[in-house]
Parts: structure tokens; sequence; C-alpha cells
């Protein structure tokens, strides 16, 4: 079978087969991937592109009568041949001789011509300017949204970035310019919270990039990028853990601070453990890891369960620092791959197939009424969607979820030697958000222990001036945990998806844990709990602006959109990099 009948089979499967077009292609854990005979990497960029481009070539099919004329070809062949024909390097690949080639080029004039009127209706001057049209319209929701991407200092530094791979690049005031300004490839913004962090206008394609293919730049969302600035790891605090680590991300980016705290020429001595239960996403760790030229400094635990590492074994003794990102029902993601959009030209006189419903849109227009505000979609960490159509079906899901998220931040508590720990969601709901941040605090390991939130003056300059923090009401009214719990809300015009992250911190000593008994005055575990962390002193460092998430904002009311519309992101997906 032809890459052009495997690609149409593909895209007109329908949708009961389930998943986006990767895993239709490359198979997910729980399925084996088909076989076929073209390279999948082939059928996927075929499929991709066509799709992006199938509004602009419905036209140029329809207004030629190609199909009037070719009445073995079907709309989706037609569709796949003419891209090619009109649009790639290559034309068809297809020997000269071959009927599907010889049936769209017999019409090269009018598929030129119409080509061309399709082109001046979208007033673009060039080819060149038309497929930066298609390119912005193509993205949808995500093209609302900036390119981040972390330069990883494993292998080079933001100020080498800027003179080379970025070189011709503007850099823009703010990110909302950079937005406004999104058909204009080439424009940057250095961000002011995160270091070594730049957005990029959506429609650079920076995967293209040698930056990109050697691992000098990591495709991050700005806010995945908090966790392990905030657990800002020092000499003094030892080693790390990071207890759920698939794609790496956090991983990568913690290994980078780590390593930059030793002295230029010094061996690095602190090591990053690494966890991951899932054996599928591990293999994207390791290759994520190696990638970005971490794997001296971590240590991988492939397919290894976090709940299950003993805290007291001798291995982790001078774990200080810990990173806490476990699975959630991912509602802060913006523009995760679903099934992208199909216009199909029309077939006179016969049945046309019907493409494959958009989800998209469909889900948009589930955001009308106020039941169906109530249906959301959850996803899991591969991608897998769950839709949720009741409240009570919703509350017994986050339920699960936040229990499950308690019992990992309490094990992280359990380190002997640990003094900081980040726990972190891509979440909106308060209920895996600030609740659990709330229970923990009250949790006998954490009295006993003496952790207490990292308050908001006590935290890393970018985080301490990042303006929008934690609900009040789900933080039981205590403006401290409040303000020290970080948000992220997606449709804001920061250009970041919905992402939460708090800090934890405690004084140490054996005292505290023999004796429980927590040190000092300074309130820090919530109102009505029973301990008390000990004071670092008071800070004199200046708090940044605040943009407080009200109770009507928290996703517990189920005000918000579901993130799954587009999507794409932080989880695995704000990473871009690998098929699988
Ligand atoms: C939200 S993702 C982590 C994303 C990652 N931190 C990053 O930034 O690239 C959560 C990951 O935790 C893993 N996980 C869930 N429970 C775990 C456990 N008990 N031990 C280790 N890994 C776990 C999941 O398989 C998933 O890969």
């Amino acid at each position: 079978m032809s890459l052009y009948h495997e690609t149409a089979d593909i895209l007109s499967a329908p949708s009961s087969t389930g998943g986006n077009l990767k895993t239709r292609l490359f198979g997910h854990k729980t399925t084996k991937p088909k076989q076929f005979k073209s390279p999948p990497p082939q059928i996927y960029a075929l499929a991709s592109e066509t799709c992006k481009w199938s509004a602009v070539l419905k036209e140029v099919i329809d207004g030629s009568g190609l199909l009037h004329h070719e009445r073995k070809l079907t709309p989706l062949l037609a569709l796949l041949l003419v891209h090619d024909f009109l649009l790639s390097r290559k034309g068809i690949a297809l020997p000269a001789s071959h009927g599907l080639r010889a049936a769209v080029e017999r019409h090269k004039a009018r598929l030129t011509a119409e080509l061309t009127r399709a082109r001046l209706r979208r007033k673009a001057v060039s080819i060149e300017a038309l497929r930066q049209l298609v390119t912005v319209e193509a993205l949808g929701e995500v093209g609302l949204y900036p390119r981040w991407v972390r330069v990883n200092t494993f292998k080079t530094t933001l100020q080498d970035q800027l003179d080379t791979t970025f070189k011709d690049f503007t850099r823009v005031e703010s990110v909302r310019d950079l937005i406004a300004g999104s058909t204009v490839v080439k424009s940057l913004y250095v961000d002011e919270h995160v270091p070594n962090l730049l957005a990029l206008s959506p429609t650079f394609e920076i995967t293209k990039t040698h930056a990109y293919a050697s691992g000098a730049v990591i495709l991050q969302d700005k806010a995945s990028c908090f966790p392990a600035y905030l657990l800002d790891p020092q000499l003094e605090d030892g080693d790390v853990i990071d207890s759920c680590s698939a794609p790496g991300n956090k991983t990568t980016h913690v290994a980078a601070i780590v390593r930059s705290r030793v002295p230029e020429g010094e061996e690095c001595k602190q090591k990053v453990y690494a966890f991951e239960k899932d054996l599928y996403r591990s293999r994207t760790l390791d290759k994520m890891v190696n990638l970005a030229g971490a794997q001296k400094i971590t240590r991988m635990s492939l397919g290894r369960d976090f709940l299950k590492v003993d805290p007291d074994a001798p291995l982790y003794k001078n774990v200080g620092a810990l990173l806490l990102d476990p699975s959630c029902s991912g509602s802060g993601i913006v523009g995760r791959d679903v099934m992208p959009t199909i216009h199909l030209p029309e077939q006179l006189g016969a049945a046309v197939k019907k493409p494959p419903p958009d989800r998209n849109r469909k889900r948009k227009r589930e955001a009308g009424t106020a039941d169906e505000d109530r249906q959301q979609i959850l996803v899991d960490d591969d991608g897998q969607e769950l839709v949720v159509s009741s409240e009570k079906e919703m509350k017994v899901r986050l339920e699960a979820l936040s229990s499950f998220q308690l019992t990992l931040l309490l094990h992280a508590f359990a380190f002997p030697a640990a003094r900081k720990v980040t726990y972190s969601t891509c979440s909106i709901h308060a209920e895996e958000n600030e609740q659990v941040v709330m229970k923990a605090l009250q949790s006998e390991v954490a009295v006993k222990r003496g952790w207490r939130v990292m308050k908001r003056d006590r935290q890393v300059r970018g985080m301490r001036e990042w303006p929008v923090r934690g609900s009040l009401g789900a933080s039981g009214g205590d403006e401290e945990i409040a303000e020290a719990c970080i948000r992220s809300c997606k449709d804001d015009g920061r250009g970041v998806m919905g992402f939460f992250v708090a800090g934890f911190v405690r004084d140490a000593g054996p005292e505290v844990k023999e004796k429980g008994v927590a040190l000092g005055n300074e309130k820090s575990g919530p109102k009505g709990a029973k301990g008390q962390g000990s004071s670092n002193g008071s800070s004199h460092l200046q708090n940044g602006p605040k943009t407080r998430i009200t109770d009507s904002e928290d996703a517990s009311s189920g005000t918000e959109s579901d993130s799954s519309d587009t999507s794409n992101s932080d989880v695995e997906s704000d990473w871009g990099g690998f098929a699988d």
C-alpha cells in the first residue's frame, strides 16, 4: 500500500480508534504499534501537514473540479496528493507513471491557478506568507501562547544562544507583545522571572534547529520551570530527589541548577536521584537525561515506585531537597495533542466519508451551558483522556488523585536529611493543590519533623515576584499560606499553562524529630494545625505584587474551561520531544 493510502487510512479511522495522531501511528504502552510499509514519521508528517493546509487545499480542489474529473480519487487521497504536488519540495512520492500521480499532475494548470486564488483571497503576498498564515491558523488556542524554551546550561549559556540560534531575533518587551505579534516569526522575550528562559513566537519552528536537536534548548512551559527554580538546591542541600520524573523536564532543570552551583572546573559531588514508576515513560526520561547531558549527576531508577523507596536507606542519607511533581488531573494544560481537523473537498455525486469529528470544536461548544460546563476532561500522564460528566464523578476522581498526591508528599517529608520539598501539579483544582498543602502541613510527619510552608518572602526572587498566588479560601483563610502558594492561570495573558507549586522547609536537626516539637515562634502551619515550624529570622526582602486566585476561580468551582481542548505541555507534551 502506498504512503498515501496508509496515511488516508490513519486519518479516516473512526474516532472510536482513540488516541491522537501520534498514538495511532506510534502506539501506546497498552497498544502495540500498527505495522506500516511506509516509515511512520513520514506518514505523520504528511498527515499533519495536510490537515494543517486542508482548508486551503479544499478550496483548491473544489475550485479545480479535480474530483469531478478524476472519479477514482477519494477526497482524502486528493488532499494528500495535492498537498505534496503543490507544497512539498519533492512533489508526489510516487513514480511518474503511477496512476494516482498522473491523475493529479494532468490538472497542474488549474490546481496552480486555484492555489494562487486561495492565496490572494487571504491577502498573502507569497507562498511563504501563506505558509505563515496557515501555521498560525492551525495552531488555534496554542497560537495564543508563546513557545517557552529553557536554555540548558549543561550544554550552553543564555548569551551563547542569543548570539547564535537567536542572533537575528528581535527582542520584545513583554510576553503580551510577543503574542500580539505572533506572526512575526523571529521575535523573542527573555523571561523576567525564571533564569535562562526564553519565550519565542509560537510560529517559530524551534524543533528544526540544531540547538533543539542537540539538547542545548529544551521546550518547557514557564510554569513547569517553577518547581526546580523554587527548590533552588544549594551545595549545602546535598543530594536531590526528583520523585516522579518522566519525561524529565524538571529532572534536567534541577540537575542543571545543581551543576551550576559548583565552581567552574570542580567536580559536582551532588547527585540527582530520579524515580519513574512507569517503564514505558522511563524510556523517555532516559533519552531526555542523556540528550540534556545530565547523565553524569543523575541516577535514574527506571520503573521504580518512589513510594517503595526507603527514606532511611544509607544511599539517601544526604538527600536535602526533593521535587515532587506527581500525576494529576492535567486540567491546567494548554494545547494537548488531539486529532487535527481535516477540511475535506466535496465529491460530487458520491457519499462523502465524514472526517473524524473535530473534538476541539465539540468541546468548545460543550462549554456553553451550565450542565455542560460541568463536563470536564481529565488527562493522564500519557495523554489518555477521561471524560468526567458529573460533579459527583469529578469529586470522586479528584479525591482519589489528591489522596495519592498527599501520600507521595508525606513520603517525601520522611527523608531524614530533607530540608526542602516542592510540590507541584499542572492542575487548576484546589483539591489537588492548596488542599493537599493544608493536609500535608497538618500531618503527623510534618508536625513531628517541623515541616512548614516556604513563605513568600523566603522564596527565590522570581517566585517571590510572581504575582499569581494561591486561593485564600482553599488555604483555610490563612493569608500566609495562600501567599506562599504559587499559581499560574491559562488565559490571563501571561502566556503560561495552569499550574500550582508550593514549597516546604524545615530547619532540621534530629532534635525536631526526636522531641516531636517544632522550634521557634513563627507561625508556619495552617490555622488550627498543631505543629509550628521554626523561623529562619525575618526577611528584608520585598514581595512582588499579588494576583490572588479567588475562590470563584478555584477549579473546585468548576468554572475554568478544560485544558485538553487543544493542547500540549507540561507533562511530556510541553517538551514536545521524542515521538514515543
Ligand atoms: C506529571 S508527570 C511528571 C512530569 C515530570 N516531572 C516533568 O516535568 O517532566 C508524573 C509522573 O510521575 C510518575 N509517577 C506516578 N506515581 C509515581 C510513583 N509512585 N513513583 C514514581 N513515579 C510515579 C508517572 O508515571 C508520571 O510519569
